[in-house]
């Protein structure tokens, strides 16, 4: 994995980290929460990914040599590039499972280290996390629509740079079958696939011999592209032909793919086509500009299409183009620490917190999650994060405690999944959060509310905050 340096960050992490460690601070131990505000396509879920990637870089992450004298040339100071040099991140990590559903405004994962230590690794984190979290949110939505319909991701091309490999990694967390980015999928074991492209039937003089040609190469995993010229007139009669002929030498064609006009309206009639001369088994593939409503609008009209290629508006999370996640102080030196803000929304929570799931009798998620302080064991009554008028009794349900220690001294301590495996975990957790939550207009609001532990640890800080400005 590890491509990735230490100082793969932001340069006011190290203009703070300087002044830590001249000021003999860079040992206090801190807290910091990461969560986000806003949940992303204004869907009533998110699904959390990129934790296992970031700490695995976190294990290895460190200063090499020319990092160091990069930052020399900078003006940072030679005691502090020193201590750079034996760099490495020894705090603990407290996070939510990969694939879990997240909600906005509490912790999904805290760091506990020193204050150098955790400042430091800011920018990877946020980096890693908001942009798998958002892929998988946006590839879950997809899965969703689709049913059982195959879900291949086709972005890389369209990809933000090198995010086409976190992208495809994320797709998959949300629900996808496969992808065409071989490099994502070795390092991922993912499974590969893909099709052809306009540019290869366009080099010969015909398309027909243009489809001979690639079904005898390719027998195994065959899909011919069918509208370059014209679809029904040309592209499909011609795949039929192929596919008989390579019936004769015992192959199968496995699909055609359509990739313009009207998906619904070609699909159909390829299938009549197809379903005519004998090759019900023969699978439709559907691709462009697909995105959550156009497959959903496309089964809606009963589109036999088997399987949808998505490129550019999976990999780019279009329309959203981040998830704004923050990484804020809750604790440090000994003290719980809060940010005063002019907007309510804004304050942040002090302290090591839990964070407990609502659930029902069978298991069924109720809708909402409760923050409290660390040691707590329980929520039986939780508060309106911002309206403190406004609370919730819990006693009746059972309660699941979401952040789990997953890191420590540095080191990884989850079992590794692959991604198959967190992807089920995930489609399970989205499977105990009701119906009204997942749907794309108007989601219902998942509640989440503070302990009154917590509350009261806030509004003394808020307190003390307001009598030192006076
Ligand atoms: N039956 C359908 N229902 C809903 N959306 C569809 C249907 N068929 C296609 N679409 C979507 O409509 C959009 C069509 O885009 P566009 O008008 O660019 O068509 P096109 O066939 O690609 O055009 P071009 O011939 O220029 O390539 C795509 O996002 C496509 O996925
Ligand atoms: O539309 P997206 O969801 O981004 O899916 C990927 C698109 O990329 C390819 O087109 P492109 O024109 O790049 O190559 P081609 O020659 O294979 O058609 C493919 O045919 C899809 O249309
Ligand atoms: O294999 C395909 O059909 C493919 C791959 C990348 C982009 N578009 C299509």
């Amino acid at each position: 994995m590890n491509n990735f340096s230490a100082i793969y960050t932001d340069q006011y992490q190290l203009a703070m980290a300087q002044i830590y460690f001249n000021k003999g601070h860079k040992d206090h131990q801190a807290i910091f929460d990461y969560y986000f505000r806003k949940l992303p396509f204004n869907g009533g879920y998110a699904v959390f990914a990129g934790l296992e990637d970031l700490l695995e870089i976190l294990a290895e992450i460190r200063f090499k040599e020319d990092d160091i004298a990069f930052l020399k040339a900078q003006g940072f100071e030679d005691k502090f590039l020193k201590y750079l040099k034996e760099f490495r991140f020894t705090g603990k990590i407290y996070s939510a499972s990969e694939g879990d559903i997240v909600f906005p405004t509490r912790p999904i994962l805290q760091v506990e280290a020193t204050i150098i230590e955790a400042q430091i690794i800011e920018t990877i984190l946020l980096n890693l996390l908001n942009f798998q979290t958002l892929i998988a949110t946006k590839a879950s939505r997809i899965r969703l629509v689709a049913g059982d319909a195959g879900l291949l991701d086709f972005g890389l091309r369209r990809a933000q740079a090198t995010g086409g490999y976190f992208a495809t990694r994320a797709a998959m967390i949300g629900g996808f079958d496969g992808t065409s980015n071989v490099a994502a999928a070795k390092k991922f074991d993912i499974k590969v696939s893909g099709t052809m492209a306009h540019s290869f039937i366009q080099s010969y003089d015909d398309e027909l011999e243009a489809f001979r040609d690639f079904a005898k190469g390719r027998p195994q995993d065959c899909v011919l592209l069918v509208d370059t010229y014209n679809t029904l007139k040309s592209g499909v009669p011609n795949a039929i032909r192929v596919a008989k002929e390579m019936e004769s030498r015992g192959d199968k064609l496995l699909a055609i793919r359509l990739d313009s006009g009207d998906l619904s309206y070609f699909a159909k009639e390829s299938r009549k086509l197809l379903d005519d001369a004998g090759l019900d088994y023969v699978k439709i593939a559907a691709s462009n500009q697909l995105d959550e409503y156009v497959i959903k609008s496309l089964l809606e009209q009963q589109a036999p299409i088997d399987i949808f290629g998505v490129g550019t508006n999976l990999v780019t999370g279009n329309p959203d183009g981040s998830l704004d996640g923050v990484y804020k102080l809750a604790y440090s030196n000994g003290q719980p620490r809060i940010k005063i803000s002019e907007s309510i929304f804004k304050v942040t929570l002090p302290h090591k917190k839990q964070v407990f799931r609502m659930k029902d009798d069978h298991g069924k998620c109720i809708g909402a999650d409760a923050i409290s302080l660390y040691h707590e064991k329980r929520v039986e009554e939780m508060y309106h994060p911002f309206e403190p008028y406004k609370s919730m009794n819990l006693e009746k349900y059972h309660q699941e405690a979401i952040l789990n220690k997953v890191m420590e001294n540095g080191e990884n301590l989850i079992n590794k999944r692959n991604l198959k495996e967190i992807s089920e975990y995930s489609l399970t957790r989205l499977s105990e959060l009701p119906i009204e939550y997942k749907r794309f207009n108007n989601p219902h609001i998942y509640k989440i509310g503070v302990s009154e532990l917590l509350r009261e640890e806030r509004e003394k800080l808020i307190k003390s905050s307001k009598q030192k400005l006076k």
